[in-house]
């Protein structure tokens, strides 16, 4: 069952904010898919195709009810386009690639055409593959595919499904780390993350805050201790990069198991 709690963000008064809190990660499953599959049906009605941007970790084993019945059938998965928030400067078929682990959780089980599925060029460098995937997406704006923000003059997704570390880190935008403060690239790249492996390109915070729709899925007692200081009214100049997702003109929603708000005071 979900508590669902409507209340301004603390940052961002004016961007719609809400919580949705679960028993189990079962439940935020089933709900996490509903969400996806009726974001598609709208903007594939309102523009023709849907631009979906995936982060890597446990977040792929929390969409898989999006590959299975009703979903496999009623989703119009030709129109979907698919992108990652950050990804791994490694081959496509290692261990560590997000592309391999959403491949082989979700998109190999759904008919998405291959050429919508938007991997980083494995041959280039870290800069190299951050430059190359920015000009891909440039050309997507200009191709109509992916929509622009007219509030910030980047590119605005339709929704991003997203996790988020325990340090609160999301995409590969780590706490204290410079890339945070990045205002005028789209894909940027980082050599030394934190989190292994140290090589990754990511999206900029102007582009996840150009979002429509951001998913933010949090589930374990891991996550409790940021969940609680994002979801804190009392704000500090020290903020986690979670708290810096403040989108300009779009929606953002929590999806939680009990177990990652249990540090949060209602
Ligand atoms: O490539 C990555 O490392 C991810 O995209 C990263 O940003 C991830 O989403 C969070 O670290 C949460 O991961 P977990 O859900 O596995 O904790």
């Amino acid at each position: 069952m979900a508590t669902d709690v409507a209340v301004p963000a603390p940052s961002a008064a004016a961007s719609k904010w809400k919580r949705l809190t679960f028993d189990t990660e079962e439940d935020v499953a089933v709900s996490l898919a509903k969400y996806t599959a009726e974001l598609s049906a709208k903007f594939v009605a309102e523009r023709g195709a849907f631009t979906a941007v995936l982060s890597g970790g446990t977040l792929i084993e929390t969409l898989r009810k999006l590959a299975e019945p009703p979903y496999l059938e009623t989703v119009d998965w030709s129109k979907w386009h698919v992108f990652w928030v950050d990804e791994r400067v490694v081959p496509k078929d290692h261990a560590d690639s997000n592309y391999k682990l959403a491949y082989d959780g979700l998109l190999s089980k759904v008919p998405i055409p291959a050429g919508q599925v938007y991997a980083i060029n494995d041959a280039l460098s870290a800069e190299g593959a951050a430059d190359d995937y920015e000009t891909i997406l440039r050309q997507l704006v200009k191709n109509g595919v992916l929509a622009m923000s007219a509030a910030t003059g980047f590119p605005k997704f339709d929704v991003m499904l997203l996790g988020m570390g325990p340090d609160g880190h999301i995409a590969s935008l780590f706490p204290g780390h410079p890339l945070v403060n990045e205002k005028q690239k789209w894909v940027a790249h980082i050599t030394d993350s934190p989190k292994p492996p140290p090589e990754r390109i990511t999206f900029t915070f102007p582009v996840i805050n150009s979002s429509a729709y951001v998913a933010m899925v949090v589930i374990g007692a891991g996550k409790a201790g940021a969940v609680q200081k994002a979801l804190s009214d009392k704000k500090t100049s020290d903020l986690l990069p979670v708290e810096m997702a403040v989108l300009q003109d779009g929606e953002f929603t929590w999806f939680a198991d009990q177990e990652a708000v249990s540090m949060v005071r209602n």
